[in-house]
């Protein structure tokens, strides 16, 4: 038998994933089972074994996955960049969600990502503030620890040219985290982290991105979705 090896020997079984039952928390941004508990653990003890081999002085220094956080890692740095492409190749469910509520914004046409672990806590950061993703559509799974606080503050969806209107009565969202579950939002549906309380919050984010999206001529100004005016 000829074993192929695609990220190493970690690998998730099909026992690992949870049927999906998407709730529409607020429009186009959704909540699902996703993990069981064993295969997110498993996932952090990969992500902090791989870490613990790779991270010299020099690369721990320079391992923030993006400009807004100063702790976690990107999955390339870990070799693990696989992980998503295979979360997404074994779950068609998420996938004919991104196609059908996301498509007008290239859900339809994921070909690539940029995914990264984040961590809040004692020894990681505190809190995130208002920001959108480089996405097209975001993936966000709780994979652990223990922790209170730390919600997830969805604030609006808008186009570019409204990015910075204010947050309009009824479109403030909190989304209490909760390991194994995963949160599924457009990339400009603005959102921000409160901060943690107590424990331990790791996240696993990962921006879809889509090259024949991003390479349309530029679509009408201010497109159905966005929340403005
Ligand atoms: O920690 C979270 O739940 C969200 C993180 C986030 O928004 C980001 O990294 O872009
Ligand atoms: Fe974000």
């Amino acid at each position: 038998m000829v074993l192929i090896m695609k990220y190493g020997p970690f690998e998730l079984q099909p026992e690992d994933f949870l049927p999906l039952d998407f709730t529409e928390v607020e429009r186009d941004v959704f909540v699902t089972p996703f993990l069981g508990a064993e295969g997110a653990e498993r996932v952090l003890l990969e992500v902090d074994r791989r870490e613990r081999k790779r991270a010299t002085a020099s690369e721990r220094a320079h391992r923030q996955p993006s400009s807004m956080h100063d702790h976690g890692v990107s999955l390339q740095s870990l070799g693990m960049e696989a992980l998503v492409d295979d979360l997404l190749a074994r779950s068609p469910g998420l996938r004919d969600l991104l196609a059908r509520r996301f498509g007008s914004v290239g859900g339809d046409s994921i070909d690539g990502h940029y995914s990264y672990l984040v961590d809040y806590g004692r020894s990681g950061d505190e809190d995130l503030g208002f920001h959108v993703d480089d996405s097209e559509v975001t993936l966000n799974l709780c994979l652990g620890e223990t922790f209170s606080g730390s919600e997830l503050v969805m604030l609006g969806r808008r186009c570019d040219e409204h990015r910075q209107t204010p947050v309009r009565s009824g479109e403030t969202v909190e989304i209490l985290h909760e390991p194994g579950f995963l949160v599924v939002h457009a990339g400009r549906h603005r959102h921000r982290v409160d901060p943690i309380r107590t424990g331990r919050r790791r996240n696993l984010i990962a921006w879809l991105r889509s090259s024949s999206y991003r390479g349309l001529d530029s679509s009408p100004a201010c497109p159905d979705w966005c929340g403005w005016p």
